[in-house]
């Protein structure tokens, strides 16, 4: 029951005029839903933006060509072409070249001659051996949806695409083990689970686009880690392409094996340095009968603390995501979508809790409940419940909306940052101040629009944004490495998700040890003597 308040009354009065969704006073009159509606609008393929990318050789600095690495011969492509056919490559045609060498944020461009899309395991195992004996660098590919640029080559890498193996090998309806090809879209295995009562254990807005392969090679977070946990828990075991061309095969389908080191764990996160990723087997959960989703508007982020806290313990085993974003990011996102608000009022602060359970009256019940103590307890000061299947897809829409519209600011400088939950808000009110003592944000003229901040609050993981008006030299060279600085002073991780690439690699010794770095220059060393996987990226160059 909620203990209505007048207060609370007029919250819910005044949100009921503007809105569809279900103010959070009114009693439950919750839908069970499938979660096939969180295929929101895949804009990941593709910007769409006409504008010409400039090389990442050229753009950033220090970039040199491994002169070591072979320029590609006709006899080359021609051996290739044995491999995986005629169709199963893209030569020299600039056209058809450009979606494999640039990034969907129109950040990161490379050079590359030739795209190869194998279409099995042998095929790949045949190419990376041809490449090694050759040093012929190479650079394997998913969907294309990374933020860091490690994806994409950076001078004439050949690139090894998985797309064409994208076939699901079996599925147990009894364990939820599913064993897949790498270049299986997130999405459509999602959606071929559903049909089995069953789900991927990740999510992410670049769903309809990214790869499983992908994203396990960047150990891909996403909106509900929170609830199932890494894929460094859920995945079983893997198959993998070596350098040499040999083939390590840890397909296990079982949930408990001591037997040896746990060498997939390696290749996870390993973003195609060390081995291609070609095949996996991962745990998956049962659908959740139940899905509610709800939204409230904070003052602070100390409330949003408490939201977080009083959501752990009163929604516990039924929550599965609770994530935030801030007003700036939502006025960016204001800007660029025509979307009615969710909210009649906007606050500072935003956040989304998702509950996911097998029993809908008991989840509506915990859910009023919780809503209701933070209304009353004016932790929050409005609140919002999808009603229906639209609505969820509404609130999530504009959850993963912001980097799209970020990417349509004239410059986006992005962050991806874990540390304390107690200290996501200060990074960002710090670097906000950090920018106008610079003088590059907060005058008319400044080229920074704004500093916003979103993402997996509840993993402590921030999403820290700048947009800006224009280029300006001034503006990354004020926020790095003073983020990187900041970060590692709070024991935190430069990259919580979105992995190294050519973004961050050089910043490494924020985030990990010389020791550790020493370690995993020993590894690459020992799986890829020659560093043809991947060049130029991950580890620092010196
Ligand atoms: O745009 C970003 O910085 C984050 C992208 C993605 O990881 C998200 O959580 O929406
Ligand atoms: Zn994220």
């Amino acid at each position: 029951m909620f203990r209505a308040t007048s207060r609370l009354h007029t919250v819910c009065q005044a949100a009921r005029s503007t809105l569809a969704l279900r103010p959070v006073k009114y009693a439950p009159a919750y839908k069970a839903v499938s979660l096939t509606m969180f295929n929101t609008s895949r804009l990941y393929a593709t910007s769409g933006s006409t504008k010409v990318v400039p090389l990442t050789a050229e753009k950033y600095p220090g970039f040199n060509r491994n002169e070591q690495f072979k320029k590609l011969e006709d006899s080359d492509v021609d051996h290739f072409k044995a491999i995986v056919g005629e169709t199963g490559l893209i030569y020299n045609n600039e056209d058809d070249l450009a979606a494999f060498n640039t990034d969907w944020m129109n950040k990161y461009r490379g050079q590359s001659q030739l795209v190869l899309k194998p279409k099995t395991t042998q095929q790949v195992a045949d190419i990376l051996k041809y490449c090694t004996e050759q040093s012929i660098a190479v650079v394997p590919q998913g969907g294309n949806t990374g933020l860091v640029g490690g994806s994409i080559p950076v001078f004439d890498e050949v690139v090894l695409s998985l797309q064409s193996m994208n076939s699901i090998r079996s599925f147990d309806d009894v364990s939820g083990i599913l064993t897949a090809d790498a270049g299986c879209i997130l999405e459509g295995l999602d959606n071929w689970l559903n049909e089995k009562g069953y789900m991927m254990p990740l999510d992410l807005g670049a769903k309809g686009s990214c790869h499983i392969g992908g994203n396990l090679a960047t150990n891909a977070g996403g909106l509900r880690l929170l609830r199932y946990g890494s894929l460094h828990g859920t995945v079983l075991g893997l198959e993998v392409v070596l350098p040499d061309g040999s083939i390590l095969d840890s397909m296990s389908t079982l949930r408990k094996d001591n037997t040896g080191y746990d060498l997939k764990q390696l290749f996870i996160g390993s973003e195609g340095t060390i081995g291609v990723i070609t095949g996996v087997s991962i745990l998956t959960p049962r659908r959740p009968k139940a899905v509610n989703v709800a939204l409230l508007g904070l003052n602070t982020y100390e409330d949003v603390q408490k939201a977080f806290k009083q959501s752990r313990s009163e929604l516990s085993e039924i929550l599965s995501a609770f994530e935030f974003w801030d007003n700036n990011a939502l006025q960016i996102y204001k800007k660029h979508s025509d979307a009615k608000p969710l909210m009649e009022n906007e606050y500072p602060f935003y956040v989304l809790i998702e509950t996911s359970g097998s029993n809908k009256d008991h989840d509506d019940e915990k859910l009023t409940n919780y809503l209701e103590n933070m209304m009353v307890d004016e932790v929050a000061q409005d609140g919002v419940v999808a009603q229906d299947e639209t609505q969820i897809k509404n609130i999530w829409g504009v959850r993963e909306g912001f980097t799209e519209a970020l990417g349509k600011e004239a410059a986006v400088y992005k962050y991806d940052v874990s540390m304390p939950v107690n200290k996501i808000n200060d990074c960002l009110e710090d670097m906000r101040q950090h920018l106008k003592d610079g003088g590059v944000f907060g005058q008319p003229d400044s080229p920074i629009i704004d500093v916003v901040g979103y993402g997996h609050v509840g993993d402590g993981n921030l999403h820290l944004n700048i947009a800006a008006n224009r280029v300006d030299k001034r503006v990354p060279a004020l926020i790095e490495p003073y983020l990187f600085e900041w970060v590692a002073k709070q024991n935190g991780s430069i990259s919580a998700e979105h992995g190294l690439g050519v973004a961050k690699n050089q910043f490494l010794s924020y985030s990990k040890s010389d020791g550790m770095i020493k370690m995993m220059k020993t590894m690459k060393n020992l799986l890829d003597p020659k560093g043809v996987l991947n060049p130029y990226k991950y580890l620092p160059s010196q």
